[in-house]
């Protein structure tokens, strides 16, 4: 197997990357690329679809052009992506219509207070695993189609395409233009039944969305179409959105495995086996990578809104850190004096509360309190915001976890997996390579090149530190107990 070799196209939130695998699992090269973000109004977020595709391009191309492999060295690409994030392109020109609403936009969280109103929250639950909110791509591209001129009629009239992210790059980069997407993506647009395993008619015809814009739905490991590089195809083998794709890397193919992923927002998954059940509590039921001949997997999700996302407030709107690598000196180097929160509901607060008026506040300052307080408390409120979703997952599934699997961007923080562990009382376990999501990506394009066997993929991870719980009871008692509070205020205001 020597000289063969996998990529994962990684398109998240804060930046696109393209990541060259060998055959043990290992990087061999990365090129990474910052996407810029955009705010035109409050509580909007886009991104350009072109940037998307031109940042994919590039890195991809130089995988070949700054090392000495050859294209016909890649068995497979994989692809993974931000979810939910919305893209209407024009089926003759292949052009974006709008920019891509991205997940954390909640332009539409009227429209979703009014579907809640009219009575069809038991019936979303029930259908897509999802409770109603702007979170998901249903009312991104209800909203593009009523508010872009034209588009209705072109929608209507069979002109126009809508995609996840991973649908988008799929087109853009495929010789075929192939419009599909995979199980994971589907199940985020709030369009999908994740029952019946097929677009649900009701739902496009409340949303008024013509089915011949919808990407057709496959297995996450099988075969999406051909890139062309230098001359040669390497297939497209593997596509998943980012978290399940992070899920399948840590393992987490079969029931009982939860990871938790600490990127832009924070995402916890456990794999729940094979039977769809709805579930209340705050909690999402979403699809697991699926693989070829085998029953699709379910996995209870936890979704933060905002987790490294406040660690780029702090550095771009506050100004108070060059580098988001700085927080974790920063928080070794004051006493855990007393408690500062920070409530970072920028985005309105996801699971488990799902409140979409709730804002970011700040409670707790002293005199004493500066930057550094403010800074630290940042850091631990994407531990206090995970603690909410596991104390919900134990409440649903009566689940005890042994351990936290851990991942993505902001792991890389020694001093938020010490608190983790220590808020949680669970061992937090972090792997040697955090680019699990990647990983997972390789790993389902790897299965159907061949490379692998699902059985391998255990092996191939690596632990590198576990951090053990070390707070007495009553002091996380008492901390949690406050962030509890704060929370409670910061969705009164
Ligand atoms: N050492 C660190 N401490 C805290 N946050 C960090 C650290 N390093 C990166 N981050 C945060 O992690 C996020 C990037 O993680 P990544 O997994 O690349 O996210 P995404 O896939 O959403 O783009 C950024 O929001 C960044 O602020
Ligand atoms: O960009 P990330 O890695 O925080 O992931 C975004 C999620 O997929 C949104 O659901």
């Amino acid at each position: 197997m020597d000289g063969d070799y996998i990529i994962a196209l990684d398109q998240g939130t804060t930046s696109t990357r393209s990541i060259l695998f060998d055959t043990e699992g290992n990087i061999v090269k990365i090129f990474q690329k910052e996407l810029t973000q955009y705010y035109p109004r409050t509580g909007w977020v886009e991104h350009d679809p072109m940037e998307i595709i031109k940042h994919q391009k590039e890195t991809l191309q130089r995988l070949f052009d700054e090392t000495n492999i050859q294209p016909n060295q890649v068995k497979a690409i994989g692809i993974t992506n931000q979810r939910e994030t919305t893209v209407v392109w024009d089926k003759v020109t292949g052009k974006p219509i709008y920019n891509a609403i991205v997940w954390l936009d909640n332009r539409s969280k009227a429209f979703c207070e009014q579907l809640k109103t009219e009575g069809f929250e038991d019936y979303v639950r029930e259908n897509t695993g999802l409770v109603i909110d702007a979170y998901f791509s249903a009312t991104k591209l209800h909203w593009i189609l009523n508010n872009v001129p034209g588009a209705k009629e072109k929608a209507e009239a069979g002109e126009l395409l809508f995609g996840t992210i991973d649908s988008w790059l799929i087109y853009n980069l495929t010789t075929e233009k192939n419009h599909l997407t995979d199980h994971t993506n589907a199940s985020r647009t709030m369009l999908y039944n994740c029952k019946k395993l097929q677009w649900d008619e009701m739902l496009l015809k409340q949303f008024n969305i013509p089915k011949t814009m919808l990407p057709s739905v496959q297995t996450s490991s099988s075969f999406f179409g051909d890139v062309l590089i230098n001359g040669t195809t390497i297939p497209i083998y593997g596509v998943a959105g980012d978290q399940q794709a992070a899920l399948f890397g840590q393992g987490g193919f079969k029931s009982g495995i939860a990871k938790n992923t600490y990127g832009t927002g924070c995402f916890m998954l456990l794999n729940t086996g094979d039977k769809f059940v709805s579930l209340k509590n705050g909690l999402l039921t979403t699809i697991a990578c699926s693989l070829p001949d085998q029953n699709i997997h379910y996995a209870v999700e936890g979704s933060i809104f905002i987790g490294g996302a406040c660690i780029q407030w702090l550095r771009d709107k506050l100004n108070i850190i060059k580098e988001a690598q700085e927080t974790e000196t920063i928080c070794n180097s004051i006493p855990p004096l007393e408690d500062v929160y920070v409530v970072p509901a920028f985005a309105g607060l996801g699971a488990p509360y799902w409140d979409a008026k709730a804002k970011g506040a700040i409670y707790g300052l002293t005199l004493d309190s500066g930057k550094a307080e403010i800074i630290k408390a940042t850091v631990e409120a994407l531990a206090y915001q995970t603690k909410d979703v596991l104390w919900a997952m134990q409440e649903e599934e009566g689940i005890k976890l042994k351990k936290l699997q851990v991942d993505g961007g902001a792991s890389a923080n020694g001093y938020l997996m010490q608190f983790q562990a220590d808020i949680l009382n669970v061992p937090v376990e972090k792997p040697k390579m955090i680019e699990v999501t990647a990983l997972g990506a390789a790993f389902l394009a790897g299965i159907k090149a061949g490379i692998w066997r699902i059985e391998d993929i255990s092996k191939l991870k690596m632990t590198e530190t576990i951090y053990s719980p070390k707070m007495s009871t009553e002091t996380r008692d008492k901390k949690y107990a406050g962030w509890k509070k704060a929370v409670e205020r910061t969705r009164e205001i």
